[in-house]
């Protein structure tokens, strides 16, 4: 049986393992484990029997703003609803935590596309914003500032935003 839960600290090497093949052709951008860790409370799996088949997860950037990141699904499960289901319910969390624009950075544009997600060009954000959320350290922020140093990351994805 297939369920969608908030992920647990034992289920970090079965999100690396899905994530790892997916960074080596810089679909996915490749964290150290502790980044998992750290982040685990943002972090959603698909169990499918008992077994981890599918990850995501949504990071709060500001007030209004929150970003999908590592969405991924093994490629056995591919093509059954597992990415669809991971996403809404990340769009879930997003509408639970007073979010009102989700964020994604993607090669995948026609799937979050048909999850309401549309191309953007330039900044999302107020000029101010952008000035406080320079001051963060966090990669896939500069990802999302587009800026000159994490852009050889980011090379051939869509800038993505859904409105809830
Ligand atoms: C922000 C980021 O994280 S960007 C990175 C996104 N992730 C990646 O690029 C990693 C590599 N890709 C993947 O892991 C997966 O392909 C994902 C996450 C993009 C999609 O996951 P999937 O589980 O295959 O998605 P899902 O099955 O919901 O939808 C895919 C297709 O299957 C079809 N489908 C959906 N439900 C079913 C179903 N029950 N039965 C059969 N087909 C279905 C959909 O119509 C969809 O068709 P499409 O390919 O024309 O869009």
């Amino acid at each position: 049986m297939i369920e969608v839960r908030r992920a647990r600290a034992g289920d970090v090497r079965a999100i690396r393992a899905l994530v790892e093949p997916l960074t080596a052709t810089r679909v996915l951008v490749a964290k150290d484990a502790v980044a998992y860790y750290e982040s685990l409370q943002q972090f959603r799996v698909v169990e499918d029997d008992g077994r981890v088949v599918g990850c995501g997860a949504l990071h709060v950037m500001w007030e209004d703003l929150a970003e999908v990141r590592t969405l991924a699904v093994h490629p056995s499960a591919s093509g059954q609803g597992v990415g669809s289901q991971l996403l809404e319910a990340l769009l879930d969390d997003a509408r639970d935590l007073g979010i009102k624009r989700v964020f994604c950075l993607t090669f995948e544009v026609d799937f979050f596309s048909r999850h309401g997600f549309e191309p953007i060009d330039g900044r999302a954000v107020e000029p101010e914003v952008y000035a406080e959320l320079l001051r963060s350290y966090d990669e896939g922020v500069a990802e999302f500032l587009d800026l000159e140093r994490v852009k050889p990351n980011t090379l051939g994805n869509t800038r993505m935003l859904r409105t809830l």
